[in-house]
């Protein structure tokens, strides 16, 4: 295994992973990866279509799948909220890079997904983002390298949080 070189981030949907990601990598001159995407890839569907078709199981299956198969150098690692309930697929990002949370209040999340319930999820489908959110919050905790809180925060600023909690390490 090579010298953790990425930057991996983790949080509930809507707290930045996927959009602040490529920012981030553009900023810090370093590639972008999304477990998402590579798990449609590997899949030939969305995320959506996985939970509707066989279960928020799959997708885990799936996503654990996807984000054992990354052996990323130099990369900022976008993943999926529900990363968290893989250990081993947590343990593999914790060799790979620096975990860095992405803190965001519930009202802002709610805001910022609008209609998540065709986002593919891994939820059953009794559960709210509510009950998410109290459910991962002390997962999200317990990986975390770094927290940044993103709650009231542009895109940009939560970028800028992210490179001077990295450059303080
Ligand atoms: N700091 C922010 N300020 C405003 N909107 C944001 C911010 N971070 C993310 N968003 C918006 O929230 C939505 C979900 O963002 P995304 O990056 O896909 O989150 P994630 O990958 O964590 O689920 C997008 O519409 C995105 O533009
Ligand atoms: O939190 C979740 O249950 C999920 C979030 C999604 O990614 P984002 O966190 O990028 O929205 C995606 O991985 C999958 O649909 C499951
Ligand atoms: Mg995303």
């Amino acid at each position: 295994m090579p010298t953790p070189t990425n930057v991996v981030l983790i949080g509930m949907p809507g707290s930045g992973k996927s959009t602040v990601g490529v920012l981030l990598a553009k900023h810090l001159s370093l590639g972008f990866l999304d477990t998402d995407l590579l798990i449609q890839q590997a899949n030939g569907k969305s995320l959506q279509a996985i939970v509707d078709g066989e279960g928020q199981g799959a997708l885990l299956r799936a996503e654990e799948a996807a984000v054992l198969s990354v052996e990323a150098e130099r990369c900022v690692i976008a993943t999926g909220g529900s990363v968290v309930y893989s250990a081993v697929g947590m343990a593999h990002l914790k060799a790979l890079g620096t975990l860095v949370y992405l803190a965001t209040d519930l009202a802002t999340l709610e805001t910022r997904v609008g209609d998540y319930t065709m986002r593919g999820l891994a939820k059953r489908p009794d559960q709210t983002l509510a009950d998410l959110f109290a459910e991962r919050a002390a997962l999200y905790d317990r990986y975390a390298d770094v927290t940044v809180q993103t709650t009231g925060l542009t895109h940009d600023a939560v970028c800028k949080e992210v490179e001077a909690a990295l450059a303080a390490r």
